[in-house]
Order: structure tokens, then sequence, then C-alpha cells
């Protein structure tokens, strides 16, 4: 007997709603095969019904109070793509109160708050899938919650924010200023409606800390993850950095240390050889480096309608599927509980340009500021002469605090005119 249709109501229909719906029409039927009952839109949530939208919509279907539409008792799925902490939380939390399974994007709720949606889901006995949220269109959410449930992750390594690494890409191959890159970054529709979210760090660090939650089995808040964003970056560290073989990158970091996990988004120098360096333009990738599964590497577009819809659309067949025999699927695990430790505590290698005195003795004095910190130094090279000249130094491995804290006191050199720039360095040895 065939099965009745399954309900779903639209919170929010922008970029990524609006395509949403594209898909769900254009694919019609063969999602109804898939989930095994066909999909019927009950209602979408907008601010403005009169606006215009590039995808078709039946008029009727637009209301202003999404608390009414998540009330209504006859919804299975509740897609939420209308972004923010909040009314996000409250509608969700309505709707599975109701026995609405939900599917969102939200990653700033998640990350905020995801401990009260994963336990309301559990009361309620509905799903949350959220594929959407981490790195757009590519697949890893379901990875690390499914496929890789059996293996132990050690680490995530990855890029995860399509904006910066467009401004970034820009900087490094045509030189183009930071201003300019992120204007190019708006108009292509990659940059947050506020673009500080990307530039701070903001969403990426929420995508960490999303991450780090399923690799770890561990309860990971975006007030948990160390952020440092791109905005302080200046066009000669990235061409200082390609000069000397590397590439500059805002990275997400989640990494197992000696006493619990670190995680971590700041820009960092990788060599240009490493994989990552590779990764141009609004493109995200993610290294997971397993135990038994060894690395891993998932690749491909983290930003736009098309691609993020496709990650709900995903989403909703999986939903749906359960709906129509029953059951649920993964909910949250956060077993493990492990201690999310500070970020001096992280075992990194810093390069640290300098501009200095060009006089006998400088060298010596700033070696000396290293080793008191017990920080090894690789290399150290003289650029320029006179009024130009710089000290680069690539550090050895060392941990966080003793790397700031030698930085802090060469400030205090009188023969260190300023610290030009401070960059870690990742991916020199694996991923
Ligand atoms: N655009 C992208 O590339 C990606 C977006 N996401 C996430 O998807 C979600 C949606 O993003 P976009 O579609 O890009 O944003 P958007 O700003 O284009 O669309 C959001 C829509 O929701 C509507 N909305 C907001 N609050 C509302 C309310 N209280 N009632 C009714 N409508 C409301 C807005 O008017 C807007 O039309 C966000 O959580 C975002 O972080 C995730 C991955 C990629
Ligand atoms: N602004 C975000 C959109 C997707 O999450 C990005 O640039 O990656
Ligand atoms: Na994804």
């Amino acid at each position: 007997m065939p099965h009745r249709p399954l309900r779903l109501a639209l919170l929010g229909c922008g970029t990524v709603g609006s395509e949403v719906v594209r898909q769900l029409r254009a694919r019609h039927d063969d999602l109804a095969a898939r989930i095994g009952a066909p999909l019927e839109l009950a209602g979408i949530a907008v601010r403005r019904p009169e606006l215009r939208r590039d995808v078709d919509v039946d008029p009727t279907l637009f209301t202003t109070d999404a608390a009414g539409l998540v009330g209504r008792e006859d919804l299975d799925i509740v897609v939420e793509v209308m972004g923010g902490v909040e009314p996000a939380r409250s509608l969700l939390l309505t709707a599975m109160s109701r026995g609405a399974s939900v599917v969102t994007a939200n990653k700033a709720l998640l990350a905020e708050d995801g401990a009260t949606i994963y336990e309301a889901a559990d009361i309620y006995g509905v799903d949350v899938y959220f594929e959407a949220a981490v790195a757009g269109g590519i697949p890893l959410i379901r990875p690390l919650r499914e496929s890789l449930a059996g293996d132990t992750v050690q680490r995530i390594l990855g890029i995860v924010n399509g904006t910066t690494n467009y401004i970034l890409t820009r900087m490094d191959e045509e030189g183009v200023t930071f201003a300019d890159a992120l204007a190019e970054a708006t108009e292509l529709g990659y940059a947050e409606a506020d673009p500080s979210a990307d530039l701070d760090g903001l969403d990426a660090a929420a995508k960490a800390a999303i991450l780090a939650s399923l690799a770890f089995h561990t309860r990971v808040t975006i007030g948990d993850v160390h952020r440092e964003g791109i905005a302080g970056l200046s066009a000669a560290a990235v061409s200082a950095a390609r000069d000397m073989g590397y590439v500059v990158k805002l990275l997400a970091i989640c990494e197992r240390t000696a006493r619990g996990i670190g995680v971590r988004v700041h820009p960092a120098m990788i060599p240009r050889t490493h994989p990552l360096a590779g990764v141009r333009d609004a493109y995200n990738a993610v290294f997971v480096e397993c135990d038994a599964a060894g690395q891993l590497m998932f690749y491909g577009r983290g930003a736009g309608g098309p691609p993020t819809a496709s990650a709900v659309l995903g989403d909703i067949v999986a939903v749906g599927r359960n709906r129509v025999r029953g059951g649920i699927g993964t909910g949250e695990s956060a077993y493990a509980d492990l201690d999310v430790r500070p970020i001096g505590e992280t075992i990194t290698r810093y390069h640290v340009n300098l501009d200095v005195a060009d006089r006998a003795g400088v060298l010596a004095q700033v070696a000396t500021v290293f080793a008191r910190h017990n920080v090894s130094i690789q290399t150290v090279r003289q650029i320029g002469r006179g009024d130009d000249a710089q000290l680069a130094v690539m550090t050895h491995t060392a941990p966080d605090a003793a790397l700031a804290a030698t930085v802090d006191d060469l400030r205090d050199l009188d023969v260190v005119r300023a610290v030009a720039s401070v960059l870690r360095v990742e991916g020199e040895e694996g991923a």
C-alpha cells in the first residue's frame, strides 16, 4: 500500500531555502521513490511574502507566522534554513514537541546550543539532521556520525569557510588587497550578510565545534574554540609566505592532545606542496585522520545555494525514510566527555617576521629570547638592509604558550622595531 505523503515545512526562503524548493520540485518523483512516500510542501515561513524569488512558489504556501506553522500537528519534517540562534531554536523545539523531525543548515545554533536541540530530539523521539551545517554540499557530517563510528578519529584539519579562502586565494595569486578581495567575495555571494562572521573566524569556529563534537564524542561549543580570523592579516605576510614556498589558509583544526582535545581556528602557513594548498576560491577541503581508516580527504563546494540544498535534500530523504519505515537515526553521542584544553597546550610551530635594527648583536639578542622560553629555532634569515631589515624566524615545534610568551618578549626588545607578523605553521608532517 502506498505510504501517505510526508508533510514538510520550510523556515526561510533565501539563498538555500529557494534552492531547496527548486530541487524538491525538480526531483519530486525520484525523491518519492527513494523515500517510499511523496513529499508535500505544507508551508514556507518568510519575512516578506511579496519578495520576488528565484523559484516559482505557490504564493498560498507563504506565511509570516513561523510559530503558527511549526505549531501544526500534521508536519513530518521541518527544514530550517533561516539562520541565527533565535527564533530558530524556539521554532525547532516547538516543531519537535509536535512530533516533527528536523533538518537544519544552522551551524550557529548547533555550535551555540546544540545540546538543547539534541536533548529535545531525544525526548520527543524525532530526528535532527544537519549535513548542510558544515562544508555545505560536502558529505562530512554523515561520514563522521555513521561511517567512522567504529574508528577512532585523531585529527581533523580543514578549510571550512569559503569566503576567507576566496579572499586568501586572491591575495596570494593576484596580489589583490584584502579590501578588494572581500568586495569580490561579497559580490559573488559567498560572504555572510555580515561578513565579519566569516572574517573573524566565527563561521569556521562554529563548524569546528560541530566537527569536534562528532569526531570525539564530546560536547564542544563555539565558546570552547580558540578563534583568530583573517582581518589582521597583511598582504606582506601573505607574500612573505609565498616567497618561502608556503601559502596562508584559514584552518580549522580539531585534535586529540595529551590531556584531552584541542579545537582551534586561525590563519596558518602550509607548504605549497600540501594538498590543502591547492584548495582555491570558495572551495572547502577537510582531512580526517583515523586510527584504522588512515587519512581521508573531503573536498568540494562548501558554500552556495545548490550544493548546500543538495545536503539538505539528502537529510530530507534520510529523515523521510526513517518516517516511512519507523524508528529514528543516530542521535548525539557525547559519552567520551573529553576535556577541551586551552590553546597554550597546543604543540605547533611559528613563523615570525621581525622589523629589526640592522647592526651586529641583534641576532644574538633575538635568539636569547627564544632560548629563554625553550623554543628551538629551525631557521633564521635576514631580509633587506638598513631601515628595511627584517629577521624571518621559523621555529621547531613548541607549546603555543611558550611561543606566545616569546613573541611578547620580542616586542619589548629595543632592537626589534616591530613584530611584523606571526603565523602558525601546519601540515609539515602528514596532514
Ligand atoms: N549560503 C550558504 O552558502 C550556506 C548557508 N548555510 C546556512 O543556511 C542558513 C540559511 O542561509 P542563507 O540561505 O544563505 O541565508 P539567507 O539570508 O539568504 O536566507 C535566510 C532567509 O530566512 C529568512 N528569515 C530569517 N529569519 C526569519 C524569520 N524569523 N521568519 C521568517 N523568515 C526568516 C530571511 O528573510 C531570509 O530570506 C543559515 O543558517 C546559513 O548559515 C549553510 C551552509 C552554506
Ligand atoms: N559564509 C559561509 C557560507 C557557508 O557556510 C562560507 O563562506 O563558507
Ligand atoms: Na556538509
